[in-house]
């Protein structure tokens, strides 16, 4: 299985999830775009990938402006020479019960979970179709893609419409040869899963570190999933053996939510 040679855009791959994408998809052997709002961080992800023998570049953007995503599509493809995969990773969460949470909050996470992805669905499918030629759109949902989970009610909702934007788009871009398909992780050990546990013990009174123990101990593999386990998946979407996959938004949880 290959990606040899291909030129791939992560969106959020200065840390966590991304970093762990963009590491491994330069492992199998493609150049990477990386974007994130922190250029600190996509710079020494940049190292990295170079350190494994591929090219890189950095591009600061913000997701929710859609026409920086648009601006870092072309830079990817202007520096890299070609544009053949992006994987709308970037989003944040938000801890909140239903009755509290404001319109601002609401709005924010929306603009950056979908709205967010669904720029980086233009740009790429846009890219693609003015290059004629074929390309494949990644999209990260979520176990609460398929569930809705408590305090975590609209993170939840832009989830499920990550995974309605996969449906459409598949719909809508398959004559053109694109692919559309999303990947929906559990209990990731990052940044994002330090700052749900810190604000799910002001919203509970639970002990830090609870949280995260109680979502863990459902996972019937047994433990928490690493980056590696979400990139290795990432990793079979964004390469040939998925050419006939298209509209999917499977679970890569270790077994927590069973559909
Ligand atoms: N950590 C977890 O357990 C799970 C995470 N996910 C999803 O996976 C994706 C990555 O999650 P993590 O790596 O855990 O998050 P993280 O919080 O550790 O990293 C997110 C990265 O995205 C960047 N980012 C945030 N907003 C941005 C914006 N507007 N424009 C550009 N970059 C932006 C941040 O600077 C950061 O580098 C997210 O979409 C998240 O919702 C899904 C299921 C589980
Ligand atoms: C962060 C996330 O997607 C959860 C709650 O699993």
């Amino acid at each position: 299985m290959s990606i040899n040679g291909k030129v791939v855009l992560v969106t959020g791959a200065g840390q966590g999830i991304g970093r762990g994408i963009a590491l491994r998809l330069a492992r199998d052997g493609a150049d990477i775009a990386l974007v994130d709002l922190n250029d600190d961080k996509i710079k020494l992800v940049a190292e990295e990938v170079k350190a494994l023998g591929r090219r890189a570049i950095t591009i600061k953007a913000d997701i929710s402006v859609r026409e920086e995503v648009f601006a870092a599509v072309n830079e990817a493809e202007k520096q890299l020479g070609g544009f053949d995969v992006i994987v709308n990773n970037a989003g944040i969460s938000q801890t909140k019960n239903l009755l509290s949470v404001t319109q601002q909050e609401v709005e924010k996470i929306f603009q950056i979970n979908v709205q967010g992805t669904l720029w980086g669905i233009q740009a790429a499918a846009s890219k693609f179709k003015e290059r004629k030629q074929k390309g494949k759109i990644i999209n990260a949902s979520s176990i609460a893609g398929h569930e809705g989970f408590a305090l975590l009610g609209i993170y939840s909702a832009t989830k499920f419409s990550v995974r309605a934007l996969t449906q459409a788009a598949a719909k809508e871009l398959a004559a053109f040869g694109i692919t559309v398909n999303a990947y929906c992780p559990g209990v990731v050990g990052t940044d994002m899963w330090v700052e749900i546990d810190k604000r799910m013990s002001e919203e509970t009174g639970a002990p830090l570190g609870a949280t995260y123990d109680k979502y863990v101990s459902g996972i019937a593999l047994g433990r928490a999933e690493t980056p590696d386990d979400v990139a290795a998946f990432v990793s079979y979407l964004a390469g040939p053996d998925s050419d006939y996959m298209t509209g999917q938004a499977p679970l890569i949880d270790g077994g927590l939510v069973f559909r």
